[in-house]
């Protein structure tokens, strides 16, 4: 679902943005029938705000990554002149809102009111052209994060260097080190040197896009560490090289095993994805047109002619597993099979305690907001705890 703000309510969305905990919401809760409500509600979702100069690319980012808008058709996208709230919750996993701004925001004008647009922001993203002269963009950067961080200093600042498939490996290199290099002298010079940015090179015609999309997405969740933690065991239990945890709409992933992530892999387990969505829709979908093509008997292997097996399996209404596995160790697929079943209920378990908990921190808010920060703290442990023991059956 996505809508735009009327103009008269531009900057105000009228509501208390430091009075709800800011924390990512996931799926639809009732999917399970456990009778716990639904998703968090439009403006109780944390924010990722992508910011930058005009046709730095923003609007293309958002439209590529979360609405499946193949690359050339962003050349005929009309220019943002508000803000562009998205609802990202109703087809994936992670819930959150991206605010599209214009590339002309005035952070003086008195309209713009900073703490509510920055107070309750996850994530701020700052898009510059590489392609095009970066002083301004750099001067506009320096402006947006530290007055965002004056606001808020839980903020992430994430700058993509954009538009980098059309510079050579060597000059996307240099302008990385140069931007790098820059931005941060500015911060120095300015006496904001805690403010820390990360850089990412991105574009919309590779998957570069996705994978830095995936970085941001996962700083905002907080049961990363016990997700990591999960895909090493059942990487370890199961021979396999490398397993992601994939949203399968966005094609983010949400999680990976703690071995470093190479470019090839994760564009292997993207097209992956895509090939195991096609092929579902062209053959997989019952005349119940309202099957979906992803559902809870998705399975796919894809043998490659390197000895090399992907190996695709449902988690939930959303999630996928996607490993990367050598053939020979694949004779033992019950083992495997064992464990994703191990793997997928630890999951469950993490996530049931995780909504439970947002329910009970949604109720008691009102009434004890000092005791409840403590209790919520316990639930998200107990979180953990559960999630590792029952991972740990897998041994
Ligand atoms: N080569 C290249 N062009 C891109 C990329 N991303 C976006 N573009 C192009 O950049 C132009 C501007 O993109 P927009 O998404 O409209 O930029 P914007 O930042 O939203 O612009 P405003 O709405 O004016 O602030 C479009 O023609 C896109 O096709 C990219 O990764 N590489």
């Amino acid at each position: 679902m996505s809508y735009e703000q009327d103009d008269d309510d531009q900057y105000n969305a009228g509501y208390d943005v430091g009075s709800f905990p800011k924390d990512f919401g996931y799926g639809p809760f009732d999917q399970d029938g456990d009778g716990l409500p639904g998703p968090l509600v439009g403006e109780q979702k944390p924010r990722i705000l992508l910011m930058g100069l005009r046709r730095s690319g923003k609007s293309s980012i958002q439209k590529v990554v979360f609405h499946k808008m193949s690359p050339n058709e962003t050349l005929f996208l009309e220019s943002t002149n508000k803000i562009i709230k998205d609802d990202i919750s109703n087809s994936s996993f992670v819930q959150f809102q991206i605010w599209d701004f214009p590339g002309q925001i005035d952070f003086f004008d008195p309209t713009f009111d900073s703490d509510m647009i920055f107070g309750g922001c996850g994530a701020l993203v700052f898009v510059i052209d590489a392609q095009d002269d970066y002083t301004d963009a750099l001067n506009k950067l320096h402006l947006t994060v530290t007055k965002a961080f004056k606001v808020n200093q839980g903020i992430r600042f994430e700058v993509f260097i954009h538009k980098v498939d059309g510079l050579s490996d060597d000059y996307k290199m240099e302008t990385q080190r140069d931007i790098h290099q820059r931005a941060n002298d500015d911060l120095a010079d300015s006496s904001c040197d805690q403010i820390h940015l990360s850089f990412h090179l991105t574009s919309i015609y590779d998957h570069s896009i996705f994978e830095a999309f995936s970085k941001v997405v996962q700083k905002l969740i907080p049961q990363l560490p016990t997700l990591e933690n999960l895909l090493n065991i059942l990487i370890s239990n199961s021979a396999i090289e490398k397993a992601f945890l994939f949203d399968v709409v966005s094609k983010i992933y949400i999680a990976t095993d703690s071995s470093p992530v190479d470019m090839q892999s994760y564009e292997l387990c993207c097209d992956m994805i895509d090939v195991v969505i096609d092929v579902s829709c062209i053959y997989g979908l019952q005349d119940d047109t309202e099957a979906a093509a992803f559902d809870f008997q998705s399975s796919s292997l894809i043998k490659l002619n390197n000895g090399t097996i992907l190996y695709l399996r449902e988690v939930n209404k959303f999630l996928a597993l996607v490993c990367i596995l050598r053939e020979d160790n694949f004779d033992r697929q019950g083992i495997i099979d064992y464990n994703f079943l191990c793997f997928r209920e630890a999951i469950q378990q993490v996530f049931e305690l995780r909504n439970k908990s947002q329910v009970y921190v949604a109720l008691t808010t009102n009434h004890h907001s000092n005791v409840l920060s403590n209790q919520n703290t316990t639930v998200n442990s107990e979180t953990q705890n559960t999630a590792l023991n029952s991972a740990a059956v897998q041994r």
